[in-house]
């Protein structure tokens, strides 16, 4: 089992988005604790296999978020497995599970599994609008949701995304208060090392995406600022 429980900071990148290779080159060689690949639309079998082809020149450990069974790649370290929390359409719960259980089951070696508890925070991001995901009212709801994750249904991760949004720190404190020993990875929005260093001093691991393809000096700063917290 890859050990994500020590991970600080990861970049998540996006097969869907155009990024050169010496972008990628200082990306993997930034520090940063592993590379997360995935996306909510456009993440195809090629377009995942080519990013980790390319990622795979360096050391740095790369996991596969899933989130289309078209786009189940072999050859990553590990597969993170997302369950919406907040899912407002059902199909979204176990539909996509039970499917990639009936085509890939023969083939899975549960060892590479991570389960996240997947909690939408931005309602205006892309994955919100695919799932219909139910509104977060308030600190306590979040950290309600948590404690679904973690003490019912005994997740090892709670996954904070507000993916495009910087996100509430009451809110990720509540969500870290909800998960007590699970893991918690924020994502959304850094584009700062303040930013970083503040989401990094409340989850036990920050994500940073979109300003990687937006200025990726500042995408880079942040490795930095998270790995000299906590
Ligand atoms: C041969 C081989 C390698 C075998 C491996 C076996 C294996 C791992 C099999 C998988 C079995 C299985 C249980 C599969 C189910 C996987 C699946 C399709 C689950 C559904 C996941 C799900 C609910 C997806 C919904 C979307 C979601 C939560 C995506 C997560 C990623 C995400 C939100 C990224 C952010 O995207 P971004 O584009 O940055 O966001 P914006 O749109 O807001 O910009
Ligand atoms: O792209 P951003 O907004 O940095 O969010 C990171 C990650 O949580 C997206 O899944
Ligand atoms: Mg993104």
């Amino acid at each position: 089992m890859i050990d994500y429980r020590s991970w600080r900071h990861t970049f998540k990148l996006d097969p869907d988005k155009t990024i050169d290779d010496d972008s990628l080159e200082l990306i993997c060689e930034s520090g940063t604790d592993a590379i997360i690949v995935g996306g909510t639309y456009g993440v195809t079998f090629d377009n995942t296999l080519e990013l980790m082809s390319r990622i795979r020149r360096y050391a740095v450990p790369a996991v596969l978020e899933i989130s289309s069974l078209d786009a189940v790649v072999p050859g990553f370290d590990s597969y993170l497995i997302p369950l919406v929390l907040n899912a407002g359409d059902p199909n979204w719960m176990f539909a996509p599970h039970v499917s990639g259980l009936k085509t890939y089951g023969a083939y899975i070696h549960w060892d590479e599994i991570i389960t996240e508890g997947y909690l939408i925070a931005n309602p205006q991001a892309g994955v919100a609008e695919l799932t219909s995901a139910l509104p977060i009212t308030d600190a306590a709801e979040a950290k309600a949701y948590a404690q679904v994750a973690t003490k019912i249904c005994r997740l090892p991760i709670v996954y904070l995304e507000y993916s495009g949004t910087y996100g509430d720190p009451s809110i990720v404190k509540a969500c870290k208060a909800g998960a007590d020993e699970a893991h918690v990875f924020y994502g959304g929005g850094i584009r700062t090392p303040q930013q970083a260093a503040e989401m990094a001093a409340i989850a036990d691991t920050v994500v940073v995406g979109n300003v990687i393809y937006d200025d990726l000096q500042a995408a880079l700063a942040t490795v930095g600022a998270v790995k000299g917290e906590k």
